[in-house]
């Protein structure tokens, strides 16, 4: 018998707890103030604009949907980049982030001429290594969280990615990153992109949260662009789960950042050749969604407003976190919940005060002490709050 995933087995064991106060904030998903997932209006407009359409159901090409990969490139790198401008973006749909992450890892593995060994940092989301591997690359990581400072280890990681063997890989997350809520300021992104450039490194960027950090999809782009300005040999790979609640839809597109059109057509013949016999060609439902909200200008406003509605509760939430903390009484500096961004607050604790939640208070986390701040609600904060302050007294 296999060991439940550290993420997603969380919210099993949630969904077998019987206590009436249980609160999940492991999985990070989005949920609304009422505690419930949320199906975004501009979704259903999409759908709606789609069904009158009359769509056939036939297979998507293996690429996936041309307009949905197109639309996806311009949103992530912008209109006015070289990218787009000069089409050197070999985009294929893939089966959400980590689809689009794994054929990544597929196609470096069968083609990079460089070191095959993937720089991620310390931590990172958990299912990472796994997908390198699976890929066939080998995996070390790099410093990028201080836990005296709770915050971006920026000279450790600085200092680690100067001693990476010259043509490695290394992987960023692009914004909100996950599990720490920690991001570099753009001085250090720029900082870090000419690092890289030095030690002539392959940059993989996850940008599973574009929109959900800031509330603002151009400010959460910005190290994807720099490092696309700045002529990096990367992949981009992008996931529309939580920027348009797609979770279940498994949207997501890979971009390999090429020098030239022909580039791109070698480049488009070989991912094809790796997803032909993964998974043939990917599913069409999301991503008539996701292209319908990028391509209607009515229905992407919307969708502009709705994924900073998500993004402003979670900054709200991180703010009555530590005022409810203060009022039940705790003296620990908690400032580091609203210094962090995105989807995750890095709390601190450890281990056995995360046992201790789950066990004494059915609150539900990663073991890393990791909470999704969508979890938590106007009604359900005051008993995290208490709960934490308990553990961490
Ligand atoms: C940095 C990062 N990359 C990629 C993904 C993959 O997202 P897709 O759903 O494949 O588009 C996630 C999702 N991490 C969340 C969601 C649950 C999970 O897959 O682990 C999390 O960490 O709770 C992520 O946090």
């Amino acid at each position: 018998m296999g060991p439940p995933d550290p993420i997603l087995g969380v919210t099993d064991a949630f969904k077998r707890d019987t206590n009436p106060k249980k609160v999940n904030l492991g999985v990070g998903a989005y949920r609304t103030d009422e505690g419930k997932p949320w199906v975004l209006e501009s979704v259903r407009q999409a759908e709606a604009t789609i069904l009158k359409e009359n769509l056939d159901k036939e297979y998507a090409a293996i690429s996936g949907l041309a307009e949905f990969c197109q639309a996806s490139a311009r949103l992530a790198f912008g209109d006015d980049s070289d990218v787009i401008k000069n089409q050197t973006n070999a985009t294929v749909q893939c089966i959400s982030g980590t689809g689009s992450l794994r054929i990544g890892a597929a196609f470096l593995a069968k083609w990079y001429q460089g070191n095959k060994t993937v720089w991620i940092p310390n931590p990172t989301w958990g299912n990472h290594t796994s997908v390198m591997k699976h890929a066939g690359l080998d995996v070390k990581s790099y410093r990028y969280y201080d836990p005296k400072t709770i915050g971006f280890d920026f000279k450790g990681a600085i200092e680690d990615i100067k001693n990476i063997p010259e043509t490695s890989i290394i992987l960023f997350h692009a914004c909100a990153h996950n599990p720490t809520g920690v991001d570099p300021q753009k001085e250090q992104w720029d900082e870090l992109s000419s690092v890289v450039k030095n030690r002539n490194l392959f940059v993989i960027m996850d940008m599973a949260y574009q929109g959900f950090a800031s509330g603002n999809i151009d400010e959460d782009a910005y190290a994807v662009r720099k490092f696309a300005k700045d002529k990096h040999n990367m992949f981009l790979a992008q996931s529309y789960a939580k920027n348009m609640g797609l979770y279940g839809e498994r949207v997501g597109a890979l971009t390999i950042v090429c020098n030239d059109k022909e580039d791109v057509d070698r480049v488009m013949s070989q991912l094809k050749i790796i997803i032909r016999p993964m998974y043939s060609n990917p599913p069409i439902n999301g991503a008539r969604i996701a292209a319908k909200i990028l391509t209607n200008q009515d229905i992407r406003q919307l969708w502009l407003k709705e994924v900073k509605l998500m993004a402003d509760r979670i900054i709200t939430m991180r703010k009555q976190l530590v005022d409810n903390l203060q009022k039940v009484g705790s003296k620990k500096n908690w400032q580091h919940i609203t210094d962090q961004i995105g989807m995750f607050c890095f709390t601190g604790l450890d281990q056995q005060q995360v046992e201790r939640l789950t066990k004494e208070f059915s609150i539900y986390l990663t073991k890393d002490g990791r909470i999704s701040m969508a979890g938590l609600t106007s009604k359900n904060i005051e008993y995290v709050a208490n709960a934490i302050h308990e553990c961490t007294k």
